[in-house]
């Protein structure tokens, strides 16, 4: 884990600025043919970096003028020795006539809302359609969080020496436009000097846990997923029960009320199904420890049978798995769920039902990336706060930020098949946030390898192909 990302770093170092500047003088001069720029600079080392920029592109021949914020002598002072060239004010009219807008006003020292010129400044060249790249971050994003307090879109990031947690979160990611990191050498050998508890979902973080397949063994040995079959919507539990066979659960049973057994009975093959007609029946089959990974809640129904299930499923103390109306039907009492929970457990809430569950427990008007930990520590299980830029986030602090998943996901039915990538995952073996993890990042990968007209019952035969790639780099690693 330690080796991955650091999205979380702060360097003080001049050296860094005009290297980061350096870069990015670099890539606009791949990009692009000399042009007309305008570079706006900042008081601190984001508008030192803007400097570096105009001081290279002028260099080369570029028509380069630069716009400061603020007088140049309240800027810090070994940054204003990096240009010494003309300087004009940071207002619209300096605008006029450029092609390329750089914008080095504020980076990750925002600490207030985009204002005055800045902001003034920064609407213009969006209505007029200018391309702005933005140095670091957009201004007026917040490179810890994503929000946007003034930021305008941008064509072009170029973040210095790491991707930060706004990089990925939204707004900031869409705001950001095409992203592009400087992983020049020093970049990388200061980033490796952090600690990180925040990173980038990638492979890297869990492909040496993943289940690999062992040439002795049989079905039992690759685990058996159980899944609660709900009544009349059986569709999100038969989803959820192919996204757990085909990420690699030997087994997968449906444990279905009996008014129910003939629609699962008809719709289903490889996948078992098993009746039940009082709760005793489901305590008899929760009793085999043979299964290996639970799961609760898509297709469920909000109610007191639902309630009661998930507190079954959870005195087992197995790895568990509840989504949607496993969440919604503990809405206004949250703590006996919480309490209930004595085993490896993920929680897969979209944003409705992560504020049914917790709105009275945390401040709902954080970030993402901080709500999804805060509920982590509170409920004690790995949370996958779902979306366009899902977080995983673990009861020790640790969180993942997952920035591959495709807007077709968003369709009916693509959040049952997650968490029953999930569940099939815990089934084998895998440790609750690195399934919750992996299972976000394949589900990603499907959608993306599919493209347009993709409907939930297409993830799980996208699965195979995923993962095998991931076994030829598990193959290639270990
Ligand atoms: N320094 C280094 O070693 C490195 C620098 N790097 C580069 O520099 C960036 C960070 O530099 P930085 O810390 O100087 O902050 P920066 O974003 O330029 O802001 C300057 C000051 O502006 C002010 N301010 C804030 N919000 C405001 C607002 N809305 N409206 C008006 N004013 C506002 C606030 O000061 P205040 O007014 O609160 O005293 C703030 O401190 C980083 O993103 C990267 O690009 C990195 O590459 C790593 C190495
Ligand atoms: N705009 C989007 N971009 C990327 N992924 C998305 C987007 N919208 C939803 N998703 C993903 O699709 C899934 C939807 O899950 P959910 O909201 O529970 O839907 P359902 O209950 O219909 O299955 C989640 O994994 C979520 O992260
Ligand atoms: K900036």
């Amino acid at each position: 884990m330690r080796q991955a990302y650091n999205l979380h770093c702060y360097i003080d170092d001049s050296t860094l600025i005009e290297n980061a500047g350096n870069y990015v003088a670099q890539i606009i001069q791949k990009r692009w043919t000399p042009s007309p720029v305008l570079v706006l600079c900042g008081p601190g080392g984001n508008g030192g970096e803007g400097f570096v920029v105009a001081k290279r592109l002028a260099k080369s021949g570029w028509p380069v003028r630069v716009a400061v914020l603020i007088a140049r002598e309240s800027t810090v002072a070994h940054l204003t020795e990096l240009w010494d060239g003309p300087v004009e004010a940071l207002t619209p009219a300096a605008l006029k006539d450029a092609v390329l807008v750089i914008d080095a006003i504020f980076g990750t020292g925002l600490n207030r809302p985009l204002g005055g010129q800045a902001a003034l400044t920064l609407a213009c060249a969006a209505e007029r359609k200018m391309t702005i790249i933005a140095v670091d971050v957009p201004s007026g994003m917040y490179s810890d969080t994503g929000a946007s307090e003034g930021a305008v879109p941008c064509s072009l990031t170029v973040a210095c020496f790491h991707k930060k947690p706004g990089h990925l979160l939204q707004p900031g990611r869409s705001l950001c436009g095409e992203l592009l990191v400087d992983s020049s050498e020093t970049s990388v050998t200061q980033s490796a000097q952090f600690i990180p508890d925040t990173f980038e979902n990638g492979p890297t973080l869990w492909v040496d846990r993943l289940p690999m397949l062992q040439t002795v063994g049989n079905k039992y040995t690759r685990g058996h997923a159980l899944i609660w079959g709900g009544w009349p919507a059986t569709g999100a539990a038969r989803m959820a029960a192919m996204g757990a066979s085909r990420i690699g659960a030997g087994l997968t049973t449906i444990a279905v009320p009996e008014v129910a057994l003939q629609v699962y009975a008809a719709a289903l093959t490889s996948v078992m199904v098993s009746p039940v007609a009082r709760p005793e029946d489901f305590g008899r089959l929760l009793a085999d420890a043979r299964y290996t990974g639970l799961i609760i809640g898509p297709g469920a129904g909000v109610g007191p049978e639902t309630r009661a299930y998930v507190l079954a499923i959870l005195r087992t103390g197995r790895a568990t798995v509840l989504d949607a109306d496993a969440l919604s039907c503990f809405k206004d009492d949250p703590l006996t769920l919480f309490n209930a929970i004595v085993g490896p457990c993920v929680l897969t809430p979209h944003e409705g039902e992560f504020k049914r569950l917790f709105e009275g427990l945390l401040d709902m008007k954080g970030d993402k990336l901080t709500r999804a930990r805060a509920a982590a520590h509170t409920s004690g299980c790995t949370i996958v706060l779902k979306g366009s830029d899902t977080v995983i986030a673990a009861p020790d602090g640790d969180a993942i930020i997952n920035a591959n998943a495709p807007p077709t996901l968003a369709t009916a039915g693509a959040g049952d098949v997650l968490a029953g990538i999930v569940v099939g995952l815990l089934a084998q073996g895998m440790a609750p946030f690195y399934a919750a993890a992996a299972a976000v990042w394949l589900h990603g990968a499907a959608a993306s390898s599919y493209g347009l007209g993709l409907i939930a019952e297409d993830l799980p035969g996208l699965l195979p192909k995923e993962l095998q790639k991931l076994q030829k780099i598990w193959n290639h690693n270990y």
